[in-house]
């Protein structure tokens, strides 16, 4: 570990000739005399040892504090953790020789790039002082020179300080030089809601009686939802049609139901060898197989359909010998279809009957204009006789478009309650309409009735100690949660998936003193992204499935048409791009009229966001930072050793602070237990910043890189101090001067971030790819594991038949 005059350490172990004095000592004020363990002494040692537990071995401060501050004053950002009961004393530097050494500390960071804003250094401390001075006993927390908590600071005697002074280690500190959590004035707004079931049974549709016994049987229903009440009908009669419904509220057997029940009825038996009946377009490889396992199910009695799955990352010599035998209900990515279309003979569309695009908009989205516009004119190439169905629970400008080009006359399904058909009249269930909605109707979602959703403002500092705590909160002191974080890019999910499992899973060996029995054993991480290899996809899939609890850290990739049964919570650690993508997201809960809820998690500077939700008609309540980090108390793990053998029986702020703080210690410790490590934290971050720098213009004056604090944001990636190479201005300058030699870099990486896009949604054929994916497959963790900008060929272009419809939305930000 670095040392530098911002850090400064001590152990309890190393501290073998220190003595300590009483517990009760140890609780009073803490002194502000300048406090220096002697090198050689106690603090010398410390520097190479632990202080005994695991979790407060080294102990780190962080930058400094304010610049107008008395030199005894001007430490470094630093709080402090009481350390152990075994007695010691310490050696104590002279006054003069503290001053010093604050001097030299304010010198170094007046010069580093990396003191925070002088604006920033001003700013208080996210639990306002009068809060702490409360309740807490007023103490001082020294760094190489000295720092405090409490505005109470000077009115304790000196004597005492002198006595605490001895039992204090520093840390770095979370809570120092935060910008100030604002006050959330969230507008009310009243959500549009959905009633999801009818009491029409599935018999009333006239089905074959064994569609209707395996809807019963096999899937367990009886009743019909009311998008499938309304949908179904409508598809049996010929229609074309665009659905929108709520998340989980049952789409998929609303388009698979008529689409079996068509093709079993047809005339002349329906042969393998035909080739595809019906073609289902789906964004993702999970939902391909989720199709795919529901089409199969449906198909159960009639067994001469075959249905089949094409996508990404499977083998495509394979998929080739499965099309050569015939597949006739056809399910499958874009860009994969388009690989076949382009490369296998064996595939023809003379006989298609259906053709669905399953969450439209985000194929949309994914600028997947090209590979749209490549399978529909393969298509009508063939045939032109089709029954054609566009579903989502978010209906954008973009699937309107795509409307246009592939539906005709189309009935339009909107299921939303009375009480907003009131407020929009056109918003009636079924229209017979060519464009259905506009304006507010597009721009408001329906959102689960029992779903309940929050948002807690966090300071950067913190954001990762928050989402540790949040997790371990629910999935260890809880029963049978299943928890779903999305993140903004594959590195991110990485980098905590790998994090999270080193240290959340190791300090929880032991249940300690008031932990349930089981709670050690309750954690359990999975990671679900887009450079992940196929195989373990499917499996990390399957497993969160059928899984009674866990968390599940994941890109977007998660956040479309996936039915992950039991899902509690839902937790937005990096914002969404889009209202749609929000309702996505928190639509992994609460499916099909169960309960669950949702956090989003964003940075005081991000607070209008909830705004911007709310003109979509989307209420979030506030859950308190403080109220989230509270859990630590209850987690022995996280015990500061000032707590020693006592039981706290009024928890403090003070007492979650330190908690915090020696969490955000352990991950400090893991991140720069080697050099590996950290740069495997810097290019997380990097990846942030670069996701944080691609939200789309409406959202710029939210978030904007240049509102990150980049020594704060470093802080959330267990990192010590903001990379150098990281500079916020470096970004702008970049982007300001376009005369730059390094242009064509950029325009490569824009390059570079196309294809990051399309990559979860590649065909998985690129030779390069896979050589890039298998090398990574060696190598460490977070070294680089995403690659895929070395694809070849970008493909935002647009299509024949779509240009100068659909522009490319640059709400394609997530790098999945
Ligand atoms: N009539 C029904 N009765 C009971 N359960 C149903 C019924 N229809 C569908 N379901 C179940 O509801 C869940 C959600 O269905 P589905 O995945 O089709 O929702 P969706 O509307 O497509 O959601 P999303 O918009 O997120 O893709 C599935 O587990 C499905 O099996």
């Amino acid at each position: 570990m670095a040392l530098g005059q911002s850090e400064s350490f001590t152990s309890v172990n190393s501290r073998a000739e220190c003595k300590l004095p009483s517990l009760e000592g140890r609780r009073a004020a803490f002194g502000v005399e300048p406090f220096r363990p002697r090198r050689g002494s106690c603090a010398g040692s410390s520097r190479a040892s632990h202080v005994g537990s695991r979790f407060a071995s080294r102990l780190h401060a962080g930058p400094p504090a304010a610049p107008r501050a008395p030199p005894a004053m001007a430490a470094a950002d630093v709080s402090l953790l009481d350390v152990a009961a075994a007695p010691r004393t310490f050696s104590r530097r002279p006054r003069a020789q503290a001053g010093q050494q604050a001097k030299a500390t304010k010198r170094k960071y007046r010069a580093s790039s990396e003191a925070p804003p002088a604006k920033r250094r001003n700013e208080t401390s996210f639990l306002p002082a009068k809060k702490t001075s409360v309740k807490e006993t007023p103490r001082t927390f020294k760094g190489n020179t000295q720092k405090t908590f409490s505005p109470k600071k000077y009115s304790v005697s000196t004597n005492d300080r002198n006595q605490e002074d001895k039992r204090c280690i520093k840390t770095s500190s979370l809570f120092k030089n935060n910008p100030e959590i604002p006050e959330l004035h969230r507008p009310v707004v009243k959500q549009v809601q959905e009633k999801v079931f009818t009491s029409a049974a599935f018999h009333e549709l006239g089905l074959h009686p064994h569609l209707i016994s395996t809807i019963n049987t096999v899937l367990k229903m009886s009743s019909m939802t009311r998008v499938q009440k309304q949908t179904i009908p409508a598809l049996l009669e010929g229609r074309d049609a665009l659905v929108r419904s709520q998340t989980g509220s049952g789409k998929t057997l609303a388009y698979c139901i008529p689409v079996v029940q068509s093709l079993q009825a047809m005339q002349s038996k329906i042969q393998r060898s035909d080739g595809p009946y019906a073609l289902v377009l789906v964004p993702t490889r999970e939902l391909a197989l989720q199709s795919f396992d529901t089409v199969q199910k449906l198909l159960k009695p009639f067994t001469w359909i075959v249905p089949g799955v094409l996508m990404g990352g499977e083998k495509r010599k394979s998929e080739k010998a499965r099309l050569r035998k015939g597949i006739n209900i056809l399910i499958s990515t874009p860009g994969r279809l388009v690989d076949h279309i382009k490369s296998t003979k064996n595939i023809h569309f003379s006989r298609i009957r259906w053709l669905v695009f399953d969450e439209a908009d985000r194929i949309l989205d994914l600028g997947f204009e090209k590979d749209i516009t490549i399978i529909l004119n393969a298509i009508n190439a063939e045939c032109q006789e089709r029954q054609n169905v566009l579903l989502s629970a978010t209906l954008t400008e973009g699937v309107t478009r795509l409307a246009d080009i592939s539906l005709h006359s189309p009935v339009t399904i909107s299921v939303l309650d009375e009480s907003h058909d009131q407020f929009n009249p056109k918003g009636k269930v079924a229209q017979e309409v060519s464009h259905p909605q506009t304006g507010d109707e597009l721009d408001s979602f329906a959102i689960p009735e029992r779903l309940d959703q929050h948002v807690t403002l966090v300071p950067s500092k913190l954001r990762l100690v928050s989402l540790a705590a949040f997790i371990l909160q629910k999935c260890k002191f809880e029963k049978d949660q299943k928890m779903i974080v999305f993140f903004s890019s594959c590195e991110l999910v990485e980098f905590h998936y790998n994090l999270f499992l080193q240290t959340l899973l190791s300090s929880s060996g032991t249940p300690a003193l008031g932990q349930l029995p089981s709670a050690s054993t309750r954690l359990k991480f999975l990671r679900l992204h887009g450079n992940m290899e196929q195989e373990e996809r499917t499996a990390v899939f399957q497993e969160f499935s059928h899984s009674k609890r866990g968390v599940l850290l994941c890109t977007d990739v998660a956040a479309r048409g996936l039915d992950l049964p039991q899902v509690t919570w839902i937790v937005q650690y990096n914002a969404p791009s889009s209202p749609a993508e929000y309702i996505h997201r928190i639509g992994r809960t609460a499916r099909i009229g169960c309960h669950g809820s949702s956090l989003l998690i964003l940075a005081p500077s991000e607070a209008e966001y909830v705004n911007s939700l709310a003109s979509h008609k989307i209420n979030v309540s506030e859950i308190k930072m403080e109220d989230i980090l509270s859990v630590l108390t209850r987690d022995d793990c996280f015990k500061g050793r000032r707590w020693g053998n006592q039981k706290s029986h009024a928890v403090g702020p003070q007492e979650i602070r330190e908690r915090a703080t020696v969490l955000q210690t352990i991950f400090e410790d893991y991140v720069h237990s080697s050099e590996k490590r950290v740069s495997w934290a810097k290019q997380a971050l990097q990846s942030f910043i670069r996701a944080y720098a691609t939200y789309p213009r409406e959202l710029k004056h939210i978030f904007h890189v240049r509102s990150l604090h980049l020594g704060h944001v470093a802080k959330s990636f267990g990192l010590r101090d903001a990379p150098q190479n990281l500079s916020v201005s470096a970004i702008k300058k970049r982007k300001a001067n376009p005369k730059r030699p390094d242009l064509h870099k950029k325009m490569r990486s824009k390059h570079h971030l196309a294809e990051i896009l399309r990559s979860e949604y590649s065909s998985g054929m690129e030779a390069s790819v896979a050589k890039v994916k298998k090398q990574n497959k060696h190598k460490e963790p977070g070294r680089q594991p995403l690659q895929l900008g070395l694809q070849p060929a970008p493909c935002l272009g647009r299509g024949k038949k779509l240009r100068n419809r659909e522009k490319p939305r640059k709400t394609s930000r997530k790098v999945f």
